[in-house]
């Protein structure tokens, strides 16, 4: 089956050159820069040259030809992007590879799909995964979840790679709400590492934000197991530990009261304020993340999220 990637940024670019080691693929970029000729994403992944069977494209009608569509724009551009599109990607298997919950609606990239495209057959590729190392072919598993079971098998043999294997699940609100909260819980952690406050209180933000993503997970429906996988637990470890993170970085910011290049995306950022919404619209208690929205919306400094975390009731655990 023929693959189209769409979105050149760091991840988009790194599953191409993933995938392209077993077959030809597009890589559709709105602006394209000196890739095609240097055969390299310099401003997004350097260092990591393209196969042969990459084929880089700023038409999209050539790319939106293929049978599989990965699109790897970040979460809040998504909505805009399938709809600009539309007439070349309905109809399509169209894997959403972003992670994270729609400012506007409250939605996840599922939803956001079958809204825009109304005959696609939504899916998404999340977890645990760098596009650098992606890109340098280290090993990587990562979820992908369809809620078409027979779409699911086609689409997790088809971007199996040698260094990308692929679990599949026909849970889609669990992976992509483990996707979406992770970066959330980075953000809280690199705070705390920047703030020089331990990599105790880390643990324990790690963990007590697990708690979270399992609250509002169960509440959604999704099924317990999809969060213990990769694309919750593998992913939330993942992020929480490493500074090759945006999220994490951005976190370690605040904590150090740095300022942070408002160009890189960090898609914890507006997920923190939509599911800060949710939560208060579902009635539920998501201590971190209201945290986390409080920062992002300047009215906490990172000493008084603290102080809002550690006065709180104590609880059974
Ligand atoms: N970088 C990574 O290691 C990983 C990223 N992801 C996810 O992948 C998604 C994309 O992230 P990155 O590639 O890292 O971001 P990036 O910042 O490197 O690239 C984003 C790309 O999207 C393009 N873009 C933005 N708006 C667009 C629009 N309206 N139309 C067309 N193209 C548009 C930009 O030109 C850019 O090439 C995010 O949701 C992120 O969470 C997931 C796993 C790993
Ligand atoms: O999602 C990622 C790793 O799985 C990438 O994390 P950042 O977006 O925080 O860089």
């Amino acid at each position: 089956m023929s693959i189209a990637v769409l979105g050149a940024g760091a991840f988009g670019t790194a599953l191409a050159i993933s995938l392209a080691h077993k077959g030809p693929v597009s890589l559709w970029a709105r602006d394209s820069g000196n890739m095609a000729q240097a055969r390299e994403n310099t401003k997004r992944l350097p260092g990591c040259p393209f196969p042969a069977p990459l084929f880089v494209t700023e038409a999209i009608a050539e790319a939106a030809k293929a049978d599989i569509i990965l699109v790897a724009v970040p979460m809040q551009k998504l909505r805009g992007f399938l709809a600009q599109n539309a007439g070349f990607l309905d109809g399509k298997a169209i894997v959403a590879c972003c992670k994270g919950i729609e400012l506007e609606t409250g939605l996840g990239p599922i939803a956001v799909i079958r809204e825009t495209l109304a005959h696609a057959v939504p899916a998404i590729l999340t977890g645990p995964s760098f596009g650098a190392d992606i890109a340098r072919g280290l090993p990587t598993a990562l979820t992908l979840a369809c809620a078409d079971a027979e779409m699911g098998k086609t689409l997790q043999t088809a971007l199996t790679t040698e260094n990308l294997r692929l679990y599949r699940t026909t849970d889609t609100i669990g992976a992509e709400l483990g996707g979406a909260l992770k970066n959330v819980v980075a953000i809280a952690c690199g705070a705390v590492m920047g703030a020089g406050l331990g990599e105790s209180a880390r643990a324990a933000l790690l963990t007590r934000g697990f708690a979270e993503m399992q609250r509002l997970a169960k509440h959604l429906k999704a099924r317990p197991e999809t969060l213990a996988g990769l694309s919750g637990f593998g992913d939330l470890v993942l992020t929480c530990t490493s500074a090759q993170s945006r999220n994490y970085r951005l976190g370690l910011a605040f904590g150090e009261n740095l300022p942070f290049d408002s160009t890189t995306t960090v898609e914890g950022a507006a997920t923190a304020r939509a599911v800060d919404a949710l939560a208060r619209e579902h009635g539920l208690d998501l201590p971190i993340t209201a945290a986390v929205a409080g920062l992002i919306e300047n009215r906490l400094d990172v000493p008084s999220a603290m102080k809002s975390l550690l006065t709180r009731p104590l609880k059974e655990e």
